[in-house]
């Protein structure tokens, strides 16, 4: 079973109610929020009280990708916001291990994202204590950006990673997802797709959602 996550930097904010009803309504997974602080990545995005207000309506796993420096600062608040999945940047955390577990603490799910230069096998300490692996397949900060073809086999040496040292962490992809290379990435392992623009920016978003998941697990 492939999940859908669709990302809802790609929304119509104007419209944000409704573009949650969507995914609520829809065969989508989880809700994947992107937060960006314009230090770690060149853009940003929304803060707290959007994230509140998108928390509340959403009714599928909330999963927050923080794309900022030092989100120590800010556990907390993601999880008395109704967090379920919360990552951080493998290349934002001084003492990885500590953030992973301050996250488990709280009862949130553990996740880390890596950039597309940086070696799955940086977490070979930590894998076992993971409970999702973001593996970025655009430079973090935009959406709608061209898939990055190394991907797939990162992707196989994280599940290979995971299989050997016992791990339980979800493989999730984010970046330039589309129906074009949904399919491959579950066959290399990913369980998680993340999709922004090809989920918003199609005619019927509905659909489309429905097609992604079809073609991942065809
Ligand atoms: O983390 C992200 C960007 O940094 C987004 O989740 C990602 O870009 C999704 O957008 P798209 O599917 O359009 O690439
Ligand atoms: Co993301």
């Amino acid at each position: 079973m492939a999940i859908i996550a669709p990302s809802i930097l790609s929304a119509d904010f104007g419209y944000l109610n409704q573009d949650i009803d969507l995914i609520n309504n829809s065969e989508a997974g989880w809700f994947h929020i992107d937060i960006m602080d314009g230090v770690f990545v060149p853009n940003i995005s929304f803060g707290f009280p959007i994230l509140e207000a998108v928390n509340k309506k959403a009714q599928k796993i909330k999963d927050t990708h923080l794309m900022i420096v030092n989100p120590d600062r800010y556990i907390e608040t993601f999880h008395k916001l109704g967090t379920n999945y919360l990552t951080v940047h493998y290349e934002a955390c001084t003492h990885l291990h500590r953030t992973i577990q301050a996250i488990k603490l709280t009862g949130m799910k553990a996740g880390v994202a890596l950039n597309p230069h940086t070696n799955i096998h940086l977490l070979e300490d930590v894998i076992t204590d993971l409970d999702l692996v973001l593996i970025m397949s655009v430079n973090p900060g935009f959406g709608g950006q061209k898939f990055i073809e190394n991907t797939y086999k990162k992707i196989a040496n994280t599940k290979d990673l995971i299989l050997q040292k016992e791990s339980k962490a979800l493989i999730q992809v984010d970046g330039g997802i589309n129906l074009d290379n949904a399919k491959k990435l579950t066959e290399v392992g990913a369980d998680v797709l993340v999709a922004g623009s090809t989920v918003f920016n199609a005619k019927d978003p509905m659909q489309m959602i429905h097609d992604l998941k079809q073609k991942a697990e065809s």
